[in-house]
């Protein structure tokens, strides 16, 4: 196998993909008039390749041979080569294997794929984390980046990926660096068994010199700072929630564009329990959501939803069996991020930007009144009884 894959290493600059590199551009038929990409892009984009400074990767390269072959050519056309034609069956696997696909589909597909190589050709391999970005300061997180999707991993599974003040700060700078990267679509999951148990309740154990009020005031400019970057990220921003989800990582779910959940997930907001009150924007999202009565059940009493109950109330997108969630989910994403990027993002802008200004009102509202909420006697409370272990939620 290695000695198969140095082969087509090889061969990609001796001419094992002569054709989309070499033909000559005005040799190429030109599809229909409603076309997406225009020929002239198309033909830029061949060009464009020849200056690549990286070698993208016998994947990347077949794929861009495939896409080729299909947005000239039509569907692969012609006999399968011997088995023992080791490089010709390859590349006659990867066209054969974009079967119907328009000539028009291709030529847009191969037009994104240049484009983002280009973009990256300074930048490290898609497959790897995210050098391209300031990494989080602990492990607590785990940003990466590939097949056209960022991932931004909550990784603290032993205590059930808890968001501490770190990790607010952490996420915040993630989201920044996604939102100018150039993955076409940014995803938020958990490590292990848990989404999120939401905040940490140990953030309000260490007190700063200024005392419970300074503490109070710190974490209500950074909860404020932390959701602000949820109502602007202006990409298509995918929850991929693989366990139970409570608190503020359910609340922030309204804020985004599409939610998939294992049928193992819960959603549970137990802010009364805690003395505390809604955030996340989750006082104006929840009720527009699923209704004033089912968000009041879940923002004043804190009842917790299933997955297929949260589907149905619209906070979840789509459920998945637990034992085909990842390999479902991930394989929707990618095809999803092939999309044309500018196309999603400026849908985006359409639907979210006129409640923006709305949202941070919301937001700027929510985080005051939270920031008395954490200096009452009902939240210090709840919050030394979970610390002591005397009751859970
Ligand atoms: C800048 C500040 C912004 C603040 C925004 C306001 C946000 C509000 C909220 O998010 S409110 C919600 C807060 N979360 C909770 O109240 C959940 C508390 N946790 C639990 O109820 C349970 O731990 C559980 C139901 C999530 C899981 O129960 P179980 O399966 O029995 O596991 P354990 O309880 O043994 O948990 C394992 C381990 O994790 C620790 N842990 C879990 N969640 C939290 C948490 N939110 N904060 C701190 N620690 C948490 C738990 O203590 C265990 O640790 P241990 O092994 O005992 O050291």
């Amino acid at each position: 196998m290695a000695g198969f894959a140095g082969r087509l290493a090889r061969c990609w600059y001796s001419g094992f993909l002569r054709s989309p590199l070499q033909v000559p551009a005005l040799g190429l038929h030109v599809g229909g008039p409603a076309m997406q990409t225009s020929q002239k892009d198309f033909n830029n984009a061949v060009s464009q390749l020849k200056l690549l400074k990286e070698d993208p990767g016998n994947e990347v390269k077949l794929k861009l041979y495939a896409l080729y072959k299909q947005a000239t050519e039509g569907p692969c056309n012609v006999p399968k080569p011997g088995m023992l034609d080791f490089i010709n069956k390859t590349k006659w696997d990867a066209w054969n294997a974009l079967g119907s696909l328009s000539k028009e589909a291709a030529r847009q597909n191969y037009v994104d794929l240049v484009s983002k190589l280009s973009a990256s050709s300074e930048s490290p391999s898609p497959e790897a984390p995210a050098a391209d970005k300031k990494q989080p300061e602990s492990d607590s997180l785990v940003v990466t980046s590939g097949d056209g999707i960022t991932t931004i991993r909550l990784n603290r599974p032993t205590k059930k990926n808890a968001l501490t003040t770190q990790m607010y700060h952490d996420i915040i700078a993630a989201l920044q660096a996604a939102s100018k990267d150039e993955s076409p679509i940014t995803v938020l999951t958990g490590s292990g068994d848990y989404f999120c148990s939401g905040n940490d309740l140990t953030n309000f154990t260490s007190l700063p010199a200024g005392g419970p009020e300074e503490m109070a005031r710190s974490s209500a400019v950074l909860l404020r700072d932390f959701v602000n970057c949820f109502i602007d990220f202006p990409k298509p921003l995918v929850a991929v929630v693989n366990g139970p989800a409570v608190g503020i990582s359910v609340t922030i779910l309204g804020l985004f564009d599409v939610v998939y959940a294992t049928d193992r997930a819960t959603f549970h907001t137990p802010f009364s329990h805690l003395g505390q009150s809604p955030e996340g924007c989750s006082s104006y999202t929840f009720p527009k959501i699923m209704g004033s009565s089912k968000a009041a059940e879940m923002l004043l009493f804190g009842k917790k939803l299933t997955a297929q109950e949260a589907c149905a109330q619209g906070l979840v997108t789509e459920v998945f069996p637990d034992s085909t969630f990842q390999k479902e989910v991930w394989a929707r994403l990618k095809a999803y991020s092939k999309l044309p990027p500018n196309a999603m993002r400026i849908s985006k802008q359409i639907i979210r930007d006129r409640e923006k200004e709305k949202l941070h009102a919301v937001n700027a509202e929510e985080s005051n009144v939270l920031r008395e909420r954490w200096l009452s006697d009902e939240c210090m409370n709840a919050i030394a009884s979970f610390l002591s272990r005397k009751s859970k939620l």
